[in-house]
């Protein structure tokens, strides 16, 4: 197949762990005999330095002509006085908005080679398989009123019927089809907000009776997530506490550097690795590129419907980890690369159709869980 897809390298570490995720794509159009058109666009800071804007109008038009963004990160310490429109986040959360895109799928695993990555014990995050299903469009990021004084500063939590219940069905549809549990976890004990968002859930689940819905308060399930992860199948939650609790995740899976994501909801998708710019690392060769690289897959797989492809790239990145092989984050590994060198293993992993040994579906980073019920409410 054809197809264009437009790359948003961003800030810091984004143009490192971009080139070597693009690079895949590449290699994956090589080997199962499609076209993928690359195009690079400015986002961020990077855009803001050029254009004053950290979302042209011109990166936003070619993002809305392809099929799938993939985007590193964007923001840094250069950028961290300006004005808010000016802010490299700020593009970012214009691009999510821009493209309709409400559903943040944020899949952790953990990858049975780097069970003593995590500073947790083996014991705790063995097996786990989690997705989180976070809200992108709404909430305290968009919320009205907003404003700054120095004396006084405002912001709001507002959600609609129709942001919730969209979000919950995708992260009902994604429990139907992986291991059949929900839990939506929110603040109900205190914001008017997650009082709606818990009544929606509740009037929802009789439409999934295969689905068991449990109800966590973020506080509680904060803890509950690093020290019992195993219970936990489909994490639904609004934008903030979804932010915050992937991050949390990171260190069941072992980096912040390994998390790959999947915004979804409009006619094109966006992929990111959940961590930003990092820029203590930038320019040394040092960062993950799995998030990324993981990441591509998914827009393989979510954007583009190669499933098989998806595949191949995440049994490329299963292969090499349980080679032994990753960047310095990955504790506990015997071999440590850089961005570049790691990036090039993951490529050679790939293996084309049919190849002997290929054993995609087993690989430890597999998707679990059908993409189409995810779809039928996209
Ligand atoms: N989606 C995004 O573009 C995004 C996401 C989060 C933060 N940010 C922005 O990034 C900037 C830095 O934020 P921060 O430092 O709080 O968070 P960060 O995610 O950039 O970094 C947190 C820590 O994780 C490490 N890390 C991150 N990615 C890594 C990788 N691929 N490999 C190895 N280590 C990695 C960093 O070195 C750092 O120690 C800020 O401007 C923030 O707004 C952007
Ligand atoms: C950079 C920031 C706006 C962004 C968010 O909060 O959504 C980031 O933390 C993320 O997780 O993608
Ligand atoms: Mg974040």
């Amino acid at each position: 197949m054809e197809a264009r897809i437009t790359l948003l390298p961003g800030d810091g570490v984004g143009p490192e762990v971009v080139h070597e995720a693009a690079a895949c794509l590449t290699a994956v159009a090589k080997a199962y005999g499609h076209r993928f058109h690359l195009e690079e666009a400015l986002i961020g800071g990077a855009a803001v330095d050029a254009t004053g804007d950290p979302l042209p109008a011109a990166t936003l038009a070619r993002c809305q002509a392809s099929q799938a963004v993939l985007l590193g990160a964007v923001g840094g310490p250069a950028w961290d006085r300006h004005p808010r429109d000016q802010r490299p986040e700020s593009g970012l959360l214009r691009l999510r908005r821009s493209l309709g895109l409400y559903a943040n799928l944020r899949p952790v695993k953990v990858h049975p080679a780097l069970e003593d990555a995590s500073p947790l014990r083996p014991e705790v995050t063995h097996g786990t398989d989690l997705m989180i299903v976070r809200e992108l469009g709404g909430g305290l990021y968009f919320g009205e009123p907003r404003s700054f004084s120095d004396e006084r500063a405002v912001n709001t939590l507002p959600y609609t019927r129709t942001e919730i219940e969209q979000v919950a069905r995708v992260a009902f549809e994604l429990a139907a089809s992986r291991r059949r549990r929900l839990v939506s976890v929110d603040k109900a004990n205190v914001l008017e907000t997650s009082r709606l968002w818990r009544q929606i859930v509740d009037e929802l689940a009789p439409s999934y009776p295969t689905v068991q819905v449990t109800h966590a308060y973020v506080d509680s399930f904060a803890m509950a997530l690093i020290t019992r992860p195993r219970d936990f199948d489909v994490v639904l939650t609004e934008n903030l506490f979804g932010d915050i609790l992937s991050d949390e995740a990171a260190v069941l899976a072992g980096s912040l550097g390994l998390l790959p994501s999947a915004s979804l909801g409009g006619p094109v998708g966006l992929y990111e690795p959940i961590h930003g710019s990092a820029p203590d690392i930038a320019g040394r060769d040092a960062a993950n590129p799995i998030g990324t690289i993981l990441s591509a897959a998914m827009l393989l797989r979510h954007s583009l419907r190669l499933e098989t492809e998806a595949l191949a790239l995440e049994a490329a990145v299963d292969r090499v980890l349980k080679g032994g092989h990753g960047t310095s984050d990955l504790g506990g590994l015997k071999h440590q690369h850089g961005t570049r060198a790691l990036g090039e293993r993951i490529r050679e992993a790939i293996r084309p159709p049919r190849a002997k040994g290929a054993r995609l579906a087993d690989s430890a980073y597999a998707w679990c869980g059908s993409p189409e019920g995810a779809r039928s409410h996209l």
